[in-house]
């Protein structure tokens, strides 16, 4: 096995609104340049776990270290650099392709040259003839694809994925699928990739975790797929849940 280090802890991390238990004493680490798929039945917590990565929101209780730092001595606009989101149905912004991938440089008053987005676009799998073009024209794969190289721009060490390519045919799906596994590879980040498709977690997960009611219940390398003893993981995996 290799050597792994950290990139994410969490320590007893709970998250409550009012009344509602959202997330209960999660603990675990996210191991840093490996794609973690994090899966489980609707309502599991899945996306409130991911939220918390990027300081979106803030646990109850419990602790979460970024890279070896606790998550509240970040600035909230250092930590977002360092951790991107890409979601289901990416936002873009009117206007063109270059403005969208500019976007993230602008809001720190920073520009975007026109050589840094052309290789931008090239790593994502679009042709540079695609700067000009309006954004909104793009194919929701095209779209998906310049969400993820606009986030890109700010060289995050952590990839957040919520359920990216669920909204997509399965040819872009498998497009994108070959990119992150790409990106992984290229620039040694940290993925966390949150799929209902058990299927693309057994192919792309090095690392699988499984919640359920706020709980992580399982965790683990492949052999999980085969070695759980908890029926409950063992029927969300057969589908049956
Ligand atoms: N701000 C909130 N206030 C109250 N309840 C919330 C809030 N955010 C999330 N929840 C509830 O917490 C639970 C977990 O939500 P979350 O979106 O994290 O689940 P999920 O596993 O990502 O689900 P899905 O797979 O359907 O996207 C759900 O029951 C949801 O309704």
């Amino acid at each position: 096995m290799d050597n792994l280090e950290t990139s994410i802890q969490f320590q007893n991390v709970s998250y409550q609104r009012n009344e509602t238990i959202i997330l209960n004493n999660v603990s675990g680490d996210i191991y840093k340049g490996k794609i973690t798929a994090l899966v489980g039945p609707s309502g599991a917590g899945k996306t409130t776990l991911l939220k918390l990565c990027n300081g979106l929101i803030s646990p109850t209780n419990g602790d979460i270290l970024v890279e070896h730092k606790h998550i509240t001595d970040f600035e909230p606009t250092s930590l977002r650099r360092q951790v991107g989101i890409v979601l289901q149905n990416a936002p873009i912004i009117r206007g063109s392709v270059f403005e969208n991938l500019a976007l993230p440089l602008k809001l720190q008053k920073k520009n975007l040259s026109k050589d840094e987005a052309t290789a931008m676009l090239t790593t994502v799998g679009l042709e540079d003839s695609f700067l000009n073009r309006d954004a909104s024209d793009l194919s929701g794969g095209q779209k998906q694809k310049l969400a993820i190289a606009r986030t890109l721009i700010n060289r995050p060490k952590i990839l957040l994925m919520d359920e990216i390519t669920s909204a997509l045919d399965p040819i872009s799906t498998n497009e994108i699928e070959q990119l992150i596994v790409n990106i992984k590879e290229k620039y040694g980040v940290t993925i966390v990739w949150i799929t209902h498709n058990i299927e693309q977690a057994k192919e792309l997960g090095d690392f699988i975790w499984v919640m359920m009611k706020g709980q992580l219940i399982e965790s683990g390398d492949h052999s999980i797929f085969s070695s759980t003893r908890n029926i409950k993981v063992q029927q969300f995996f057969e589908g049956k849940i």
